[in-house]
């Protein structure tokens, strides 16, 4: 059968990326309390092309996942690039994983226990060495120091996301993650709260107004005092109630020299 991907090509463009996107497929994931998670992720896997050939051969992406079915997570990624560089003759492979983890909280009150969804990305590329990102999305609740010190009554507060990416030395939990990101907004959230939790929550995040600014600053400060960070950015989106559009902030460290 004729391979069209292998003809050449005569415009003499390069491509950076190339691949396949969106592939849904099951992974495990190190669960700090359980040892195990398995979940379903959004898959992304791409090469670079070299400007001389017509394509790229996309089933071979699909191979590799499927060579490593069994168990695809964190352990598994560099030796999944490596094959993906070796079986596409690239120069550089990317692989990205999406997936939403779950933790087990518990109200701060009645101690009644739920499961809270942290979207959560693998990113992970590969030219002669690792390079792997961490990303943790984490709602919170945020309450507007202006709103209250202008109020008679109340001020406004809404659901922020705030998105934090690491690249780190030694392992490093989501679980931790999420625990220091969630002491940077007014309030955390929970999937479950019963009526003396919804109390408390609503009076702790009055008794912690906090700005977009306060929450990136927060959360610098916390993530700079972790050494085995080496990098590290944060945005926080907070979805105003008051306006139909977000309060937005980022920072960025680089450890990395
Ligand atoms: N490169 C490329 N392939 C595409 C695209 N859209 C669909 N494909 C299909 O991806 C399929 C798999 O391509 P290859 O991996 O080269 O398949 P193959 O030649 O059977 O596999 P190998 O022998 O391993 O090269 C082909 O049927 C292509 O038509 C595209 O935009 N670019």
């Amino acid at each position: 059968m004729p391979d069209m991907q292998k003809r050449p090509d005569h415009r003499r463009i390069p491509i950076a990326k190339v691949g396949v996107k969106d592939i849904s497929y099951p992974i495990v994931v190190m669960d700090k309390n359980h040892s195990l998670q398995h979940t379903v992720a959004r898959i992304n896997m791409y090469v670079d092309l070299p400007h001389h050939f017509k394509g790229t051969h996309m089933s071979r992406f699909v191979e590799i996942l499927n060579r490593h079915r069994e168990h695809i997570g964190l352990d598994k990624l560099e030796p999944i690039l490596d094959e993906v560089k070796a079986r596409l003759g690239s120069a550089s492979a990317h692989v990205e994983i999406q997936f939403p983890y779950f933790i087990e909280k518990k109200a701060p009150v009645s101690g009644a226990k739920s499961l809270m969804e942290y979207s959560c990305e693998f990113k992970a590329s590969m030219t002669d060495i690792l390079d792997f990102v961490l990303v943790v999305k984490v709602p919170l609740t945020s309450l507007c120091p202006c709103s209250k010190e202008l109020s008679r009554a109340g001020a406004h507060n809404q659901r922020s996301v705030m998105t934090v990416r690491v690249r780190y030395r030694e392992f490093i939990w989501i679980e931790d993650l999420v625990e220091l990101i969630e002491q940077c907004g007014s309030s955390p959230l929970y999937s479950l709260l019963k009526r003396e939790d919804e109390k408390y929550v609503t009076e702790q995040a009055y008794d912690n107004p906090r700005f977009v600014e306060d929450m990136v600053r927060e959360a610098y400060s916390r993530l700079a005092a972790v050494e085995n960070i080496t990098w590290f950015s944060v945005e926080a989106e907070n979805f105003e109630s008051i306006h139909n559009h977000s309060a937005y902030a980022a920072v960025e460290l680089d450890r990395r020299a």
